[in-house]
């Protein structure tokens, strides 16, 4: 696909990208990791250019502080963060568990919002600047690189952010987290605050400002891009959005909203889109956190096209119904899915792509068929499709023809079966009890096409998987010394099982005149 976005004249500024998913991630209810997961997932983020991987939050048990402590051992160039509260023991913990990292981060946070102040911390203004003061120095004594957070910023009085945000900068702090803990705020009003307190605050030209979004609302992604519009220069996020509550905003929408629309948003990450898809599975298994398959970039839809008008399009040109390339995230290329809004665009190009090269008339025949199965059938797979190729064009010259089928079966029995057929364009009814629907429906034919063949073998399985899987049977005839054996295909096990031994019938048929045609031709 051509690169359909202009860049903008000025080159995109690199924005930092902070991911949470061993922190925030494994915050939301069961979505613990064991310390392999979380070894496998960091490696992952750290070769795929992750900038900071937050591994956890070390005072919380010694499995988060071992966990924080490996990672750190192991990166290879991702800046290792653990989180701690303003409080002395978990920043000496932090700290302890970051030293073994080439570059480690101690990520200490305390709330600023009136509410939080008033009941979580029970604290004044005040003495919350101090803490901050005290800790942050504490951290700085330990480690180049200290990330403060303003727990609940986005409800926090502007004053009173600015004042919490120059002491934490004071104290040395270099990164600056302001984040929507809740996920209360609006685009504009977080684009708005990020504006007005690097604008105020007299020491904000000395740190990086990160945004961390919360989506109770919906909206972290779009709260995250709009920080970055307000001058932040990090955006903490999470493989698939797990988080808190409704999650947090989500990596791997972030890099490729400012991939795509680099027209607009002129930044650039250093992350490899093409690992997108394998990371968020890699945390789905860990996490045991499905993704939903609507999920934009990874989720199992977002590169599938099932209605003929989209496919018609992407058939002509992938750009019609495609904003990025599959590939640039890691899916091996678009699908278009057989389904009841699949056109004959799709399904011309997926006999094709099966080998199948037919006339006209049998490809309207099979288009046809398709479109009744597709409607009674959720999944059309290429078994299916093949299948009723495969009978169409069996059948095409047959002589008995289904018209329709109707079985009463259950445990009151007796069974009894409806059987309408085409012979030779004229149009018979019967209607028979059996010993069973199977039973009912053999005798019916027989009763329409009366016969001497014995029923040699009588077998089913399924074409694919799940209870609305196509049945395909397979009956074997015996007429004297000849033995032919059919096969019909039907998502009701009865009508495939008619189909099946009415092809049996037409091929002994066609044989007997075969040999009649032969036997005259010769006396
Ligand atoms: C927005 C966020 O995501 S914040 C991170 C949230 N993550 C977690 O809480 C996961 C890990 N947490 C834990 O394992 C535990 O809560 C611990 C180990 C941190 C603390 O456990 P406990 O000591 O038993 O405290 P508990 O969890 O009951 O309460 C939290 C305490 O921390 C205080 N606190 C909360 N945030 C902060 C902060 N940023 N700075 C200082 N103190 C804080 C609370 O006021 C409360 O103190 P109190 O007991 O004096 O009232
Ligand atoms: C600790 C902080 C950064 C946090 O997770 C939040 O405020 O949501």
């Amino acid at each position: 696909m051509t690169d359909q976005t202009a860049r903008t004249a000025s080159p995109a500024e690199r924005v930092l990208i902070f991911d949470t998913t061993l922190r925030d991630g494994e915050q939301c209810p069961g979505a613990t990791m064991t310390l392999e997961e979380k070894l496998a997932v960091a490696e992952m983020l750290d070769t795929m250019g992750v900038d900071i991987i937050e591994a956890g939050f070390p005072i919380a048990s010694n499995g988060d502080f071992e966990a924080v402590a490996e990672i750190a051992r192991r990166s290879k160039r991702a800046v290792i963060a653990g989180l701690a509260r303003a409080i002395p023991a978990d920043i000496a913990r932090a700290g302890e568990a970051v030293k073994f990292a080439r570059r480690g981060r101690i990520h200490t946070f305390v709330s600023t919002s009136p509410i939080h102040l008033a009941h979580q911390m029970r604290k004044t203004e005040d003495e919350v600047v101090e803490i901050i003061l005290k800790t942050v120095a504490q951290a700085r004594d330990l480690v180049e690189d200290i990330e403060w957070s303003a727990m609940d910023a986005t409800r926090t009085p502007i004053d009173y952010l600015c004042r919490c945000v120059e002491a934490a900068i004071r104290a040395g702090a270099t990164t600056i987290n302001l984040p929507d803990t809740v996920g209360y705020a609006t685009p504009d009003e977080y684009r708005a605050m990020f504006r007005s307190v690097r604008e105020r605050v007299p020491n904000a030209d000395k740190a990086v400002f990160s945004v961390h979004c919360h989506n109770d609302l919906g909206l972290a992604v779009a709260n995250s891009l709009a920080g970055i519009e307000g001058g932040a220069r990090q955006i903490e996020c999470t493989i698939n959005g797990i988080g808190e509550r409704a999650g947090n905003a989500a990596l791997e929408e972030i890099v490729m909203a400012i991939k795509t629309r680099a027209d607009v948003l002129p930044y650039e990450t250093g992350i490899d889109t093409t690992q997108l898809v394998r990371a968020s599975k890699l945390v789905a298994g860990a996490t045991h956190f499905p993704v939903q398959y609507n999920k934009a970039i990874v989720g199992r839809n977002a590169f599938a096209h099932e209605s003929g008008i989209h496919q018609d399009g992407m058939l002509k040109n992938q750009t019609t119904y495609e904003i990025m390339t599959p590939e640039s995230v890691g899916v091996h290329k678009t699908s278009l899915v057989m389904g009841k809004h699949s056109g004959r665009a799709a399904f011309r190009s997926k006999l094709e792509d099966m080998g199948y090269r037919l006339s006209d008339n049998q490809f309207q025949d099979a288009f046809e068929r398709f479109k009744a199965l597709a409607d009674r059938k959720k999944h059309v797979y290429d078994e299916d499709i093949e299948a009723l190729v495969d009978e169409n064009l069996a059948t095409a010259h047959d002589r008995i023809k289904l018209v329709s089928l109707t079985v009463i079966a259950g445990t009151r029995g007796p069974q009894r079966a409806t059987l309408r057929l085409d012979i030779e364009g004229r149009i018979v009814t019967e209607e028979t009890d059996g010993n069973g629907p199977v039973d009912a429906v053999f005798k019916a034919i027989h009763a329409l096409v009366p016969h001497e063949a014995a029923l040699e073998l009588y077998d089913v399985h399924a074409v694919t998987e799940g209870t609305d899987a196509q049945a395909e049977v397979s009956v074997r005839l015996r007429q004297d010394d000849r033995i032919v054996t059919a096969r019909g295909a039907d998502p009701d096990t009865l009508v495939a099982s008619a189909k099946a031994y009415l092809a049996a019938l037409n091929k002994l048929q066609a044989g007997a005149s075969r040999l009649h045609a032969q036997h005259a031709a010769a006396e």
